[in-house]
């Protein structure tokens, strides 16, 4: 049960690793509406939400939008350079104020850093995401992970193999996960979600997660 449903007891926040802290209902009710509106609008084409392929023909599960810089495996660019050539939408300045938040409430210092990507993906029923780094940016700033709509297993890992130990949670709407410090090249992803544990409120079948980075890149002209 969600304990936006009424569970019994709030989940406390979590160190699951070392600089990796798992902060349920990070995002309330309100906050959840708001970032999903701004998640359909930023879907729409052009440069909107893809399948990805990857370097061996097959395509992810998840669908893909990006914002700031376009992710392909493996790199940045500003253009849909692996679709229709479009240039990437823009990040606006609110979801670097939404990063640092959750990094500063996840580490108790504030956050300056110059958050200036992020990669919404969303997981229909079935859609998964196969242990992987997230290594394509040149700074060791924390990844914030939000998540919206149904439940998941979310898998961290350790930094030397997809292999154990891992440590399994349920990332639930409007969850946060910050990986940052020792841990922000440990292998994660994301065995299965839930279908159907979306809150009623939010209006949303699936789920969606948007990951907040520091590409590290130059500034965009
Ligand atoms: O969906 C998630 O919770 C994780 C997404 C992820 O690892 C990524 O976009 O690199
Ligand atoms: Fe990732």
């Amino acid at each position: 049960m969600n304990a936006t449903d009424g569970a019994l007891f709030p989940r406390p926040a979590a160190l699951i690793a070392p600089g990796a802290m798992h902060l349920p209902e990070h995002l309330d009710p309100g906050a959840q509406h708001d970032l999903l509106a701004a998640c359909r609008e930023w879907a729409r084409p052009p440069a909107g939400l893809r399948t990805v392929r990857m370097p061996d023909g097959s395509r992810m599960s998840v669908t893909q939008v990006c914002l700031g810089h376009h992710w392909f495996p493996y790199g940045y660019a500003r253009t849909v350079v692996d679709g229709g050539g479009e240039p990437v939408k823009p990040f606006p300045p609110w979801l670097r104020d939404l990063a640092r938040a959750a990094v500063a409430t996840a580490y108790g210092r504030p956050c300056t850093e110059s958050y200036d990507i992020a990669l919404i993906n969303f997981y229909g029923a079935g859609a998964r995401m196969g242990l992987h780094r997230d290594s394509d940016e040149k700074s060791p700033a924390p990844v914030v992970s939000l998540s919206l709509g149904d439940t998941c297993v979310f898998r961290f890992g350790n930094t030397e193999s997809r292999g154990r130990p891992w440590t399994d949670i349920e990332l639930r709407s409007g969850d946060a996960f910050v990986f940052g410090g020792p841990s922000r090249f440990a292998y994660h992803g994301v065995p299965r979600t839930r279908p159907g544990t979306a809150p009623p409120h939010l209006g949303l079948n699936g789920r969606l997660n948007i990951t907040l980075r520091v590409s590290g890149l130059p500034e965009r002209p």
